[in-house]
């Protein structure tokens, strides 16, 4: 495995591979989740570039950016163990500079859901990630489900901005009691993990009663909402597929949503129907 800091560096590197790359954007603290990511990748490309960059431009003043996990050494062990070819781990000063062109995420989509409580993220979010597919190069590039609506407008920038990536969606790996696996994970005391196990637990109650057909949006929302007393409920919505709000269940094209605050962590989960 190479592990590379200079976009320069690693564009010359790419260049001489005439294969197929698959792209695992990431910001570090590897866990499960990424690794299944990697694994995908590793499966279905001959060449595998993972990033690690905790990106700033993503983080809301007074957000966590400067107490985001890291494991260094871990994280490229990780990558070295699941054949990663390149670990590509820039700077921020090569990547940002003073007086920036800018990707904006969409008026409505962009600031609903986790746009709303934190506006301007996911400007953040498709400025890198437009930055890293234009360093990368990527045929196909791996995003996990769990995030939901970053897949959403990833996807929709590719297709707006008519980029020649495929966007390949991940399911969500989970601890084996439902806890989905979040870098974030880590900030919960043992007591809070234990609470935070109600996001995961309403999501597969929705799932039972739409197994049981009971369709409706609200009854959902609301029998989701008791499960998730007494979080801080962020949002729990109902989507279709192009991350438009609806009054029933579409099976096989929907999106049930939760982001919940536990102690002072952000949570997000999510099944897909
Ligand atoms: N449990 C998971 N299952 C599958 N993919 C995941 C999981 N968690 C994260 N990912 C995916 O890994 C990629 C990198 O995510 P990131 O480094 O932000 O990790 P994270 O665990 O989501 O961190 P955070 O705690 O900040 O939300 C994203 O595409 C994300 O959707
Ligand atoms: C896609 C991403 C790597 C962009 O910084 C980040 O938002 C993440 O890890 O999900
Ligand atoms: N996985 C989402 C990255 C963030 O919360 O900033």
């Amino acid at each position: 495995m190479r592990i590379i800091s200079k976009v320069l560096e690693l564009k010359e590197y790419l260049k001489e591979q005439n294969e197929n790359i698959g792209f695992v954007p990431t910001m570090g603290a590897l866990h499960d989740g990424h690794i299944s990511l990697i694994k995908k990748a590793r499966a279905e490309c001959k060449f595998v570039v993972v990033s690690i960059f905790v990106n700033p431009t993503q983080f809301l003043e007074g957000e966590d950016f400067d107490k985001y996990p890291s494991k260094d050494e871990a994280d490229k062990k990780i990558c070295q163990f699941a054949g990663v070819d390149v670990l590509f781990l820039p700077q921020v000063d090569e990547i940002y500079s003073d007086d920036e062109v800018r990707v904006v995420a969409p008026n409505v989509r962009g600031f609903v859901l986790e746009g709303a409580t934190r506006p301007g993220h996911f400007d953040g979010v498709l400025s890198v990630v437009n930055k890293l597919f234009n360093i990368v190069n990527p045929r196909y590039a791996y995003f996990g489900k769990k995030d939901a609506q970053q897949l959403n407008l990833i996807s929709l920038m590719v297709k707006q901005l008519f980029m020649d990536v495929e966007i390949i969606a991940v399911d969500t790996v989970r601890d084996s009691d439902g806890l989905a696996k979040s870098s974030r994970n880590i900030y919960l005391t043992p007591e809070q993990r234990v609470e935070a196990l109600k996001i995961s637990r309403s999501l597969s109650e929705a799932s039972k009663m739409v197994g049981k057909r009971l369709l409706k949006s609200s009854e959902i929302k609301a029998h989701m909402k008791e499960i998730l007393k007494p979080l801080e409920i962020g949002y729990v919505e109902v989507l279709n597929r192009e991350f438009e709000l609806i009054s029933e269940v579409e099976l096989g094209n929907s999106v049930i949503l939760v982001e919940a605050l536990v102690g002072e962590t952000r949570l997000l989960d999510n099944v897909w129907l």
